[in-house]
C-alpha cells in the first residue's frame, strides 16, 4: 500500500481475484507472509476501490490454521472484519485446492464461525454452513413497507433480514436496504435480502444490500442460506432452495431434515486471475 511518502512496501505481492457468483474478492495467500499492514481498513478500501483499485466487495487472507487445513479471515470492501461470508468460503474451497493446500474430496476451513468442512463435487465448490440461529418469522418493531407481506430475522453467520416482495425487481434496493440495513432495531444492523417467485415459476430470485459493503452484492452466499430458512419458516417453500441472485447465477442451498445440523451452500468459486500488486493510490 502507498503511505504518505508515496512509498509502496507491499508492491509486487501476489494476489487472486476470485467470484463467487458476482460476490468478488481479493485474495492473499498470507500463510508465509502474513497480512500486515495490508489488514488496514484503509488499504482494505484502497484494495476493493472499483475505480482506483482492484475493485472487490471484500478482501480474504488465508492464513495457517490449528484447528482446519487452512484459515480464512474475511473483511468487507469498508474494512469491516465479519464472521463469515458464504461466497468467499466458497472462494477459498477453489482456491486452497488450486493451490494444493487440500485434496477436492474434503477438507475443513478455519472461520471467525468456526469451522467448515469444504469439497468439490463434480468440480463445484460445496460447504457445510453452521445451523441459521435466533430466526424470527417476523422481525419485531420493523414495519413493513408497501409491497413488503414480510420482514424476517435470522443469524447465518452474520445478521441477515428477509424481505417478502411480489418481485424483487421492484424494489428501490439502495433506498430500502439500506433503511433497514441500519433499522434501531438491529444493534448490529444486518444484510438485507429481499426474495420473490422467480418469474418462471422454477424457484426463487434474491437481491441484497450488504452490510459493509454499504450497497447491492450481486450474490449473497449467507443471505442465500437465510432467505432458504425463512422461506421455510413462513412455509412458502421446502428447507432446501436453489436461488438465482442479481448476477443470473444459482446458489443451492440444501437443508438436512436434522435439527441443528447447518445447510450445505454450492455455488460458483472462480478464479478470475492472478496478478502482483501495483501503486494503490
Ligand atoms: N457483508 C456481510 C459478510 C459477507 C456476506 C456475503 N458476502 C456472503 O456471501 O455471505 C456482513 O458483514 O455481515
Amino acid at each position: 500500500m502507498t503511505d504518505h511518502t508515496g512509498s509502496n512496501e507491499e508492491a509486487g505481492r501476489e494476489f487472486f481475484k476470485l467470484c463467487g457468483s458476482g460476490n468478488d474478492f481479493v485474495f492473499f495467500d498470507a500463510r508465509e507472509q502474513p497480512a500486515g499492514a495490508l489488514a488496514e481498513p484503509a488499504t482494505i478500501q484502497r484494495l476493493c476501490a472499483r475505480a482506483t483499485g482492484i475493485g472487490a466487495d471484500g478482501v480474504v487472507f488465508l492464513e495457517p490454521s490449528t484447528v482446519g487445513d487452512v484459515r480464512m479471515a474475511y473483511y468487507n470492501s469498508d474494512g469491516s472484519r465479519a464472521t463469515l461470508c458464504g461466497n468467499a468460503t466458497l472462494c477459498t474451497t477453489r482456491l486452497a485446492v488450486e493451490l494444493g493446500i487440500v485434496e477436492p474430496t474434503g477438507f475443513v476451513i478455519e472461520t471467525d464461525a468456526g469451522p467448515i468442512r469444504a469439497r468439490l463435487v463434480h468440480d463445484r465448490p460445496e460447504i457445510e454452513m453452521p445451523a441459521v440461529r435466533e430466526l424470527v418469522a417476523d422481525a419485531p418493531g420493523i414495519a413493513a413497507a408497501a409491497g413488503e407481506a414480510r420482514i424476517g430475522f435470522a443469524l447465518a453467520g452474520v445478521p441477515h433480514l428477509v424481505v417478502r416482495v411480489a418481485d424483487v425487481a421492484e424494489v428501490d434496493l439502495d433506498a430500502r436496504g439500506r433503511a433497514l440495513r441500519f433499522d434501531p432495531t438491529l444493534a448490529a444492523g444486518a444484510n438485507v435480502n429481499f426474495v420473490s417467485p422467480s418469474p418462471a415459476g422454477d424457484g426463487w430470485r434474491m437481491r441484497t444490500y450488504e452490510r459493509g459493503v454499504e450497497g447491492e452484492t450481486l450474490a449473497c452466499g449467507t443471505g442465500a442460506v437465510a432467505c432458504a430458512a425463512m422461506l421455510a419458516a413462513w412455509q412458502d417453500a421446502e428447507r432446501s432452495a436453489v436461488i438465482v441472485t442479481s448476477s443470473g447465477r444459482a446458489l443451492e442451498v440444501r437443508q438436512p431434515a436434522t435439527a441443528g445440523v447447518g445447510p450445505t451452500l454450492a455455488g460458483e468459486g472462480r478464479i478470475v486471475f492472478r496478478g502482483r500488486l501495483g501503486d494503490l493510490g
